[in-house]
């Protein structure tokens, strides 16, 4: 009998570097197994002539509509995830896609910030994720910064801050959420912490240096998505997420003096 391989789809920016957004998902998408496909939503360019300064290029959000009818012609699509969206217009075409679809496991990283940088992207956007997709997560995966901003708790510092903003971003209705302590969190640990509206369980490893953890946000949230279109539970997902970002970490390495992506296939190569 032909096995069935899960579908999974990524509606996410393009990094031309390859540590991050589709480049990151497709590849993880792989190493579970799993058959990836794309909407492209923007395209990141960095330039190291003038520091590695990032520029989006967003696409009209009718050609990410276009995708998407590409994308769910072939059948179930057992999960997705979204990322760099872009756009309030893109935001809604990617909620209707969800809704119209009925796609059963959602996970939203809620991408605002590339790595390195402390201000909204695009604060509209970041409003739109806010009302328009979380309600409809199975999984929202923010970043430090992300969550203080979903949540409205401004700057997070701690672990108790960290489930402070779980909760209210649970109330927003998102069914689970990771916060992700990663390196911005002080402290000598790579702390996450996952809250299913009733227990909070804290994810931790060492934190690895240097920090080649350039991709880790999306990488985390693919491998979240593939753990679930191969029917994990949610839980497991996110634990077997963090064993394949932090292996990925451990065998990142220099891009070159600007940035470090981790490697995605670590968590295969290294078992
Ligand atoms: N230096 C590090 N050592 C170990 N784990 C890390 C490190 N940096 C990030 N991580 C982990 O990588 C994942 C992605 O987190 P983070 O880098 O904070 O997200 P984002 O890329 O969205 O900013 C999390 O599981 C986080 O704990
Ligand atoms: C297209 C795209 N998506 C998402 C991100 C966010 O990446 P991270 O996984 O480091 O949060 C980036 C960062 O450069 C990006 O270029
Ligand atoms: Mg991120």
């Amino acid at each position: 009998m032909t096995k069935i391989i899960p579908k999974v789809l990524t509606i996410a920016g393009s990094d031309a570097s390859g540590g991050a957004g589709m480049e990151a998902d497709l590849k993880t998408f792989e190493e579970f197994g799993t058959y990836g496909m794309v909407a492209l939503t923007s395209i990141v360019t960095m330039d190291p002539d003038t520091d590695w300064s990032h520029n989006v290029t967003v696409m009209d959000s009718g050609l990410v509509k276009a995708q998407l009818k590409t994308t769910g012609a072939g059948g179930e699509i057992a999960a997705m995830k979204t990322g760099m969206l872009g756009s309030v217009a893109i935001t809604e075409v990617a909620r209707e896609n969800i809704l119209a679809k009925k796609i059963n496991n959602v996970v939203i990283d809620p991408v605002m910030v590339c790595k390195g940088e402390d201000e909204v992207l695009n604060p509209e956007a970041a409003d739109a994720i806010r009302d328009l997709l979380i309600p409809i997560a199975t999984v929202t995966t923010p970043n430090l910064f992300e969550a203080g901003v979903l949540s409205g708790l401004g700057t997070l510092k701690s672990l108790d801050d960290m489930k402070q903003a779980a909760v209210k971003i649970h109330e927003l209705g998102a069914e689970n959420v990771i916060v992700k302590g990663g390196k911005a969190l002080e402290g000598e640990k790579a702390i996450d912490l996952f809250y299913d509206g009733i227990n909070f369980e804290v994810l931790e490893t060492d934190k690895i240096t240097p920090a080649y953890n350039h991709g880790a946000g999306c990488t985390f949230a693919a491998a979240v998505t593939a753990g679930l279109a191969n029917g994990l539970s949610v839980k497991e997902s996110v634990y077997q997420a963090k064993e394949f970002v932090t292996a990925g970490i451990k065998s990142g390495f220099a891009f070159n003096e600007y940035v470090g992506p981790l490697y995605h296939a670590a968590y295969r190569l290294n078992k």
